[in-house]
């Protein structure tokens, strides 16, 4: 499926113009359905898009927010998404909105990754908006190079839901929706920011395996259009 590239003069004008464009997208799940639903990423770029989406005036309480992945550490873990989203998403107006976490207190993370699944299949699928990342290492999500369960993560055959991952550049282990999870959403969202990242969309753009960069599963084979937002 193609992909747009929208270019921002500054990370601030990205966050808000992304901001209105997932606020409308997400009012008219609801006005359709009477329900909405999102799936975030964590790391260091969405926190000024968060909290511009924080101050939208869109009916919050009809909204579930999900992250598209997570590390196997509770929410009060520093490098927990959870937290991230807690303190810049779930904040005013969006506060009424309900939070489906990935992270589960179970006794490993494969048993974390069962329960999760259970919890959010009641989101309702596709989800409304996905928004996704990209590390320096062409990674999306927790489809981490090298990841140990990356081949069943990206097989479009794999089911919808949350798997395990775990890879060296990924620090703790991970917990992860699968390709077949977010590559339909209704609004499917890359998130980038920097002169670096630019020349990492440039390089997955071009030929290789997936395997290598799996943000190519994304940009080759998603379904929905992809829309690139970056920013220098
Ligand atoms: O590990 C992660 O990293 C990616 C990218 O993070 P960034 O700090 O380079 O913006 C993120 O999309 C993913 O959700 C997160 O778990």
């Amino acid at each position: 499926m193609a992909s747009t590239l929208h270019s921002f003069a500054s990370a601030a004008d990205l966050a808000g113009s992304l901001a209105d464009t997932v606020a409308d997208r997400l009012s008219a799940a609801i006005a359709a359905r009477g329900a909405a639903s999102i799936a975030v990423s964590g790391g260091s770029t969405p926190k000024a898009f968060f909290q511009a989406l924080s101050t939208r005036d869109i009916a919050w309480d009809k909204v579930t927010i999900t992250l598209v992945d997570e590390r196997f550490v509770p929410a009060d873990n520093t490098r927990s998404n959870h937290l991230l989203v807690d303190a810049n998403l779930l904040q005013g107006k969006a506060k009424a909105a309900r939070f489906v976490p990935l992270y589960q207190p179970a006794a490993s993370v494969e048993e974390a990754a069962r329960l999760a699944t259970k919890k959010s299949a009641e989101i309702g699928i596709p989800f409304d908006v996905v928004i996704l990342g990209m590390g320096g290492d062409g990674h999306t999500a927790s489809f981490f190079p090298g990841g140990s369960n990356l081949a069943e993560a990206l097989d479009a055959s794999t089911p919808r839901g949350v798997i395990t991952m775990e890879a060296e550049g990924a620090g703790e282990p991970r917990l992860t929706f699968t390709f077949s999870s977010l590559q339909d959403a209704g609004l499917l969202v890359l998130h980038i920011e920097g002169e670096g990242k630019k020349d990492v969309l440039a390089k997955a753009e071009g030929s290789g395996d997936e395997a290598e960069m799996p943000i190519r599963a994304v940009l080759r084979r998603a379904t929905s259009p992809v829309e690139i937002y970056w920013a220098p």
